[in-house]
């Protein structure tokens, strides 16, 4: 596993194009599973979590080829419906292929997906959704099988996961006739996905909404589809030019995406403001005024889990004493410890941390133990004084594309090795 030395104390300045979301390019390219032709996705990002799902599809029999930026799936190959343990294992979002797979051949089988160590993650929910679809469920060491023509049906979701939501609006949207999801994720990569399916032939009402209904097709063509900016990426760099006392101008973002933080970096002094043909600028304030911030993370339009820990890398530089609590996952603040190392004031459970802010930070030895909070140590790092070794900077890279040459163009001394 390789590593990222920051040095810490360089001002952020200057402009960044944001990337396609990870986490509407994954279900969007499982979802390429129900197409009968071709699909053509643009803007995808290269990044290691998109190049598990080419070996998801290539293993099930897809053929994938990247023409530039541009991702062509052909999916009329498909013809396996065991997802291989090991890129199961590798990536959560691995687990999205069962959806499509089950309405298009009937059978899936699927190992308990891995990824992240944030939590449980246990995907009961996207299991009751498909049983009440009417597939049969079977559970042993060799997995979950599921099996069955699906019918359409009422679903209610006892919480609004975003994969389940996506992986059964996947599934409906090939399954003749109505489905309706209620308690359904609202998350801005759902809104994406409905959209591409309504392009493929099915219909969707109410993406973005807590009530989803989806009335399928039994064949849906191939379509041509751009992903959605990727909010985390945009939301990293905000607040890592606003960590430095800096500036930057992102293009190619959106900022209704980012509800819970353009407020709150409002609040603490950071000019923050919108411009025409999605451009945000953001820029920091000469000097943090304190500010006490308490936010929970929660599920869309709530403050996303997804930038808690980035987030808490930049409260240390806001004099105050701040307080997250992570809603969503039970065991996501393992970067608290980490920051410690560097000499930041944190106290933290499994849920909650309390934030000593405005209090110097010092380079050290730290370690990505999730993408988000490999992220957040980068932050830090760039504002702390000497050098920060972070190790396994490949977790960073299953979520970020090239996150260090694009701080470096912005005037962040990181380098990898
Ligand atoms: C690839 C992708 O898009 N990943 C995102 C997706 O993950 P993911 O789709 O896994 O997240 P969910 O919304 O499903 O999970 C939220 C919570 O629900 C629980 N849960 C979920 C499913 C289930 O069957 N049973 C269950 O108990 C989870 O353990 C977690 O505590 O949404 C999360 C919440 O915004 C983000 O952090 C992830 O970045
Ligand atoms: C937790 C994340 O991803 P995944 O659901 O793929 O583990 C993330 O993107 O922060």
């Amino acid at each position: 596993m390789g590593e990222f030395v920051v040095r810490g104390g360089r001002r952020l300045d200057g402009t960044v194009r944001i990337h396609g979301a990870k986490n509407a390019a994954l279900p969007i390219m499982a979802a390429s599973v129900l197409a009968s032709s071709p699909v053509t996705l643009e803007g995808v990002p290269r990044l290691r979590d998109v190049d598990v799902m080419i070996q998801v599809l290539t293993a099930l029999g897809a053929e994938v080829a990247w023409q530039g930026r541009t991702l062509v799936i052909d999916p009329r190959g498909i013809n396996q419906y065991v997802i291989p343990q090991e890129l199961m294992q590798k990536m959560r979002a691995s687990i999205f292929v069962i959806g499509p797979l089950l309405a298009r051949l009937g059978h899936a089988v699927a190992v308990q997906p891995g990824g992240c160590s944030i939590g449980d993650r246990p995907i009961d929910i996207h299991i009751y959704g498909f049983s009440q679809m009417g597939a049969e469920v079977e559970e042993s060491d060799m997995g979950t099988r599921l099996d069955g023509q699906l019918k359409p049906a009422s679903i209610h979701l006892i919480y609004p996961s975003v994969g389940a939501t996506e992986n059964l609006m996947m599934a409906a949207a090939r399954t003749p006739g109505e489905t309706r999801i209620r308690n359904a994720a609202m998350e801005p990569e759902i809104v994406d996905l409905a959209q591409f399916l309504e392009k493929m032939g099915a219909t969707v009402r109410g993406a973005g909404t807590s009530d989803i209904r989806i009335v399928g097709k039994p064949e849906l063509e191939g379509v041509t589809h751009t992903i959605i900016p990727d909010r985390i990426e945009a939301a990293t760099f905000a607040l890592a030019a606003a960590a430095t006392g800096g500036h930057v101008v992102l293009q190619n973002c959106i900022a209704e995406h980012l509800p819970g933080l353009v407020g709150r970096l409002r609040d603490v002094g950071v000019e923050v403001v919108e411009k025409e043909g999605d451009v945000l600028e953001v820029t920091a304030p000469e000097k943090y005024r304190a500010t006490p911030i308490s936010l929970h993370t929660g599920p869309y339009p709530g403050f996303a889990t997804d930038m808690q820990a980035q987030f808490m890398a930049f409260l240390l530089r806001v004099p105050g004493v701040h307080i997250i609590s992570e809603r969503v996952f039970e065991n996501r603040l393992g970067h608290a410890r980490e920051l410690r190392r560097m000499g930041a004031q944190i106290v933290a459970d499994q849920r909650v941390a309390l934030i000593y802010g405005g209090k110097p930070l010092f380079g050290g030895e730290v370690r990505a133990l999730d993408l988000r909070a490999g992220a957040a140590l980068v932050i830090a790092g760039l504002f702390a004084q000497g050098e920060t070794v972070i190790h396994d900077r490949e977790v960073i890279e299953r979520g970020y594309e090239d996150l260090d040459g694009r701080l470096r163009v912005v005037g962040a001394d990181i380098q990898p090795r």
